[in-house]
């Protein structure tokens, strides 16, 4: 379970720098007030697809991402995700995943526990919670705090908690913000790998095109604000990709650069 579809999706906000102060305070579009965000976006993600979103900054991405967890509601159109159309937030499906967002004052074992606070059977959630630590490589570190993780152990940590409750989907945006060079090639990994075993609908955002190519099945590269669909390509290659080997690869990279305006840097 993981299918979504987005059909006919825009999203405006309300500007308040322009908006008017008048007892009537019904906006006008035409003079400006509105910010257009997302145009007319019309997707469709298959279950358990790895998705990867792209595009210039501040085109609407996140919005987009909002609007199908649920926590934003878009201007027109609409998403269903397994045939339901998505009203509010549901932590039932979906796990949004967020970089810092362990809690601090809690151990990377209560992290990971609180999405199973619903559990009664203790004994079972202690198995559940070992064994996703175990997934992700932080087993002897379950009585650490976040501060006395490195960050890679941490995204790690924020991994098993978004796993430990099973969603049928995973909206990340752009999770490995601030780790280092290296740290983010093994994150990769260990988001391929993952994927590959427990194959959940991942929705995830990035501006690294190279790593859109490393590991999409689907790659969607979105215009300036308001975001349009520019590109929308199924990559069917296997892993590990190696862009010295495969030069459908490489092609596709350029192609991704041109499509968002670079054209010699590359
Ligand atoms: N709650 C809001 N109210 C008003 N404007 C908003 C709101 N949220 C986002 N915006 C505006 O919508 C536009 C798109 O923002 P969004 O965060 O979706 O872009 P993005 O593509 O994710 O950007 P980035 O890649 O830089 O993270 C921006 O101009 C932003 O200022």
């Amino acid at each position: 379970m993981g299918h979504i579809q987005v059909c006919g999706l825009s999203k405006q906000y309300m500007e308040r720098r322009t908006a008017p102060r008048t007892v009537n305070c019904s906006p006008n579009v035409e003079q400006g007030t509105y910010l257009e965000v997302l145009n007319d976006i019309n997707l469709h993600f298959e279950d358990g697809e790895l998705v990867c979103l792209l595009g210039p900054s501040g085109c609407g991405k996140t919005t987009l991402v909002r609007i199908i967890a649920g926590f934003e509601q878009p201007t027109s159109g609409s998403v269903t995700i397994d045939g339901k159309q998505v009203k509010g937030p549901s932590s039932n499906h979906i796990f949004v995943f967020q970089h810092n967002g362990l809690l601090p004052w809690m151990t990377v074992w209560d992290n990971v526990r609180l999405g199973l606070r619903h559990m009664s059977d203790k004994e079972q959630m202690g198995d559940r919670i070992r064994e996703y630590l175990d997934i992700v490589n932080l087993t002897g570190f379950e009585h650490h705090y976040p501060h006395q993780l490195s960050g890679g152990m941490q995204r790690r940590a924020e991994l098993a908690r978004a796993l430990v409750v099973n969603p049928d989907v995973l909206l990340m945006d752009e999770p490995f913000a601030g780790l280092d060079f290296l740290t983010r090639l093994k994150m990769r990994e260990e988001i391929i790998n993952m994927h590959e075993y427990f194959r959940k609908t991942i929705l995830f955002i990035t501006h690294d095109i190279e790593e859109a190519l490393v590991m999409a099945d689907r790659m969607v590269v979105f215009s300036d604000r308001p975001a349009q669909v520019r590109m929308n390509l199924k990559l069917s290659c296997s892993h590990p990709r190696d862009f010295t080997k495969e030069s459908a690869l490489e092609d596709l990279r350029r192609s991704v650069y041109m499509e968002l305006g670079v054209h010699y840097a590359l």
